[in-house]
């Protein structure tokens, strides 16, 4: 890699409302991310540690400023992330990438809009909502059905193996580039989120796993959410998933924009804006370094293996 044989990566460490990121320019540094590199630095233990790492590289459509690349802890790369979004523009205008303001970035399902806002938040056009299985992909074959608002929620029969027993959960189906699958819950703190989460993260019915969403109303404008990430499990906050709790919520006549979610992380605003979700919220940069990716994968012990 010309003259840098030991692949020493600068990164920033980062996080929004909790929800941590690995940060890295791959615009003034070549960056090579494979799953197993994306599992090396997000660990815990043995890496660097975060939910998920942000690669900010150069965008191949013309509207766009920037390409914005999301992994999962676990190496899988995914459409979106709203907390990444936000540290995406505090990045960019730290690192003096772009003054520009607002921003432009591609996803892999299009562009979305950023802009920060004088008081260090930061404004993300998170795109549209729909609310229809196969965007997840959902296979709702054969599942009872029941409306509620303009919604039509989905049972889920999960047979838990714990105390808890064989349980049904009524879910919104929300695809807001990635998938999400949202329950209304009378108390996140006691919600058996460890349980049903993974359980519904990876149930066969949906073939790209799913984001599994807890959503506790408080009142028309006020709610607070957990979510057990895809690929990540249980985050501070989720961005995409705070959207996608919003959208449930409204439409299932629960909720009215714009609402304050609050997550263990932190506070989120959501609005719907037009037919697009907006969210605000914080950014927050930890630390930044720099690390040998090469070396880091080598020593991480065979047990833990980064492989998958
Ligand atoms: N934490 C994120 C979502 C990250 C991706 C998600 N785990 C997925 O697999 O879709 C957010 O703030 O939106």
């Amino acid at each position: 890699m010309g003259d840098n044989p030991y692949m020493i990566w600068n990164f920033t460490k980062m996080h929004g409302a909790g929800n941590d990121f690995v940060v890295l320019d791959g615009v003034r540094q070549p960056i090579d991310m494979t799953p197993e590199r994306a599992r090396a630095l997000a660990h815990r233990q043995f890496g660097i540690g975060c939910d998920q790492i942000l690669l900010v590289d150069t965008p191949s459509h013309p509207e766009a400023d920037f390409r914005y690349r999301i992994f999962n802890a676990d190496g899988s790369e995914v459409e979106h992330c709203g907390n990444g979004a936000r540290c995406f523009v505090k990045f960019v205008h730290e690192q003096k990438l772009s003054s520009r303001n607002p921003l432009r970035a591609e996803i892999s399902t299009g562009l979305i809009t950023l802009e920060a806002m004088p008081n260090g938040e930061v404004v993300v056009d998170m795109g549209q909502t729909r609310f229809v299985p196969e965007a997840l992909p959902f296979d709702v074959t054969g599942l009872a059905t029941r409306t509620q608002g303009q919604d039509t929620l989905y049972a889920l029969p999960l047979q838990t193996h714990t105390d808890l027993g064989d349980v049904t959960v009524w879910l919104s189906a929300v695809a807001i580039s990635n998938p999400h699958a949202v329950q209304v819950v009378d108390d996140i703190d006691t919600a058996p989120v460890s349980i049903l989460g993974p359980l519904i993260e990876s149930h066969p019915r949906f073939a790209r796993r799913v984001n599994a969403g807890f959503l506790q109303i408080v009142d028309r404008h006020t709610a607070h959410l957990r979510v057990y990430e895809r690929g990540a499990g249980e985050t501070l906050a989720c961005g995409s998933g705070a959207c996608a709790a919003v959208a449930a919520g409204i439409r299932r006549g629960l909720l009215d924009s714009p609402v304050r979610v609050r997550t263990h992380g932190g506070w989120l605003t959501i609005a719907t804006h037009g037919d697009q979700m907006r969210m605000t919220g914080p950014a927050t940069t930890v630390f930044s370094s720099t690390i040998d990716i090469d070396r880091l994968v080598a020593s991480i012990p065979t047990s833990f293996s980064t492989k998958p």
